[in-house]
């Protein structure tokens, strides 16, 4: 049984919904909640140095969580899945790649001069973008050698290791 840690806040807040299916689930975890005193430092760690740079991490993780929504996962209908998925990968992809490669510019990081979860979201995303077309990033060097740096983060790339296999 994996180890769970639910970090939160000592709060109900946004964790409390999770804190329910545990319990409901009967599954054992780790109920972490942060001190508003440790806060700062755990902050400081998850995102970037600035309140400016923490605000363009939070826009690039909701335009890149906007896009992946964007797509009906959960369409039952084959045809219809596969004609919608067709369209925003082959329609509505080329400019937001676009967009995004000129927000990274000639940047190591996509915010900042450290690598931050938007960072990290962009490689998951793009791992999932490339299954379905494999041909994606090929006019996108640079967001390509992103998610190569992000993958060599050696604590992401033990993960990536041990993490089961799935196609999404
Ligand atoms: C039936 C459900 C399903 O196939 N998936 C769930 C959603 C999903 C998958 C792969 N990426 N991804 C995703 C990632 C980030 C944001 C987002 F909205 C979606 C696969």
């Amino acid at each position: 049984m994996p180890h769970y840690k639910l970090i939160y806040f000592n709060m109900r807040g946004r964790a409390e919904i999770i804190r329910y299916l545990f319990a409901y689930l009967d599954i054992p975890y780790e109920d972490h909640r942060i001190s508003q005193d440790d806060w700062p430092a755990v902050k400081q760690s998850l995102a970037g140095k600035t309140e400016l740079e923490r605000c363009q991490v939070d826009a690039i993780i909701d335009t890149l969580d906007d896009f992946m929504s964007r797509f009906p996962w959960a369409e039952k209908k084959q045809d219809i899945k596969d004609q919608m998925f067709n369209e925003l990968l082959t329609n509505d992809a080329p400019g937001f790649l676009q967009d995004l490669d000129l927000y990274l510019g000639k940047k190591d990081w996509l915010v900042g001069n450290s690598v931050t979860w938007a960072d990290f979201y962009w490689d998951i995303c793009s791992t999932t973008l490339l299954v379905l077309k494999h041909d994606l990033l090929d006019k996108h060097p640079k967001l390509v050698a992103l998610g190569i740096k992000v993958r060599s983060i050696p604590v992401i790339a033990d993960w990536i290791k041990q993490r089961p296999e799935t196609r999404m």
